[in-house]
């Protein structure tokens, strides 16, 4: 079924990874392999969340979509073109923020423009409508240290959108945040992504957020990180956490992930034991 051509997918679609695995430190005693035979089409516009246990790959799919990394089997195109490096297309998003605390909001949001050398002027206004649009135009000229943890990932998400990307892939973006912050980002993050027009890729481990946020939810098995099933969520939105149709898909994906956190498990004691 995986194959590198182009046959048999949509020039529509955002991105398209075919037979894509990655093995680790692979020409070393210490090579293992993370990732095998992963074949997925995103679709523009659509927002698809990666669930699997711990240490299955799900981080390492992003970095290599990102184009951080690259891959040691198969292909992946973004927009028809093979990824073959970073892209101000494709923005990723990690669980821990990394702004600059010696720059000011509108600074870190503006940071890959002045790499790009856009003057102060321009640097600005593309600040000022990105923090806009994550509520926090306000903040423009407070530091980091002067915000709580959700509007520091609110502008970690200004910081993403200010290079107008066709992709964002976040990884475990809200992880490190309060239940109800949590909730209120998800939120915030379905009207960005609305707004946006952007495919998202979501790493997360809370099948919550995964009935909450997604259109597809990946479902990966333990390491190597394969893809078990593909769970379309036919859920109108706003969603409402408690209705039967979202319990009964709560319990379907704890059902498919169950075996594969045992699996990992049983692979992780293992390892420990040698
Ligand atoms: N830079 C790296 N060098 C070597 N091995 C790595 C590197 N990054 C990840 N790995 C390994 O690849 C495997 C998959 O890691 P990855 O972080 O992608 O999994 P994950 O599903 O995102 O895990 P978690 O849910 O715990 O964040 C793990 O065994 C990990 O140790």
């Amino acid at each position: 079924m995986a194959s590198d051509s182009y046959a048999n997918w949509s020039s529509q679609d955002a991105v398209v990874c075919r037979g894509v695995g990655k093995t680790w430190a692979e020409d070393t005693a210490r090579a293992h392999e993370a990732l095998r035979g992963i074949d997925l089409d995103i679709a523009p516009g659509e927002f698809v969340v990666l669930l699997g246990p711990s240490g299955c790959g799900k981080s390492t799919l992003l970095y290599l979509i990102a184009g951080l990394e690259r891959q040691t089997q198969g292909k992946i195109w973004a927009f028809r073109d093979p990824v073959e490096g970073p892209s101000p297309d494709r923005s990723l998003i990690f669980q821990e923020t990394s702004l600059f605390p010696w720059l000011t909001v509108w600074q870190n949001v503006s940071f890959g423009l002045s790499i790009r050398g856009a003057p102060e002027a321009e640097r600005r206004a593309v600040a000022r409508e990105a923090l806009q649009r994550v509520g926090l135009a306000e903040a423009m000229d407070k530091r980091p240290d002067e915000l709580s943890g959700g509007m520091r990932q609110r502008v970690a998400v200004a910081r993403a959108l200010a290079m107008r990307p066709k992709v964002l892939l976040m990884d475990e973006p809200f992880a490190a945040l309060d239940v109800q912050t949590r909730a209120k980002m998800q939120d915030f993050l379905l009207d960005v992504w609305r707004d946006s027009g952007a495919s998202v890729l979501f790493v997360t481990h809370h099948i919550d957020e995964a009935v909450a946020l997604a259109d597809r939810v990946v479902v990966f098995t333990a390491r190597p990180g394969r893809i078990k099933s593909i769970v379309p969520v036919d859920l109108p939105r706003p969603r409402d956490p408690f209705s039967p149709e979202a319990e009964a898909l709560r319990r379907q994906l704890t059902e498919e992930l169950r075996s594969e956190v045992d699996r990992a498990f049983a692979e992780q004691e293992a390892l420990a034991a040698e």
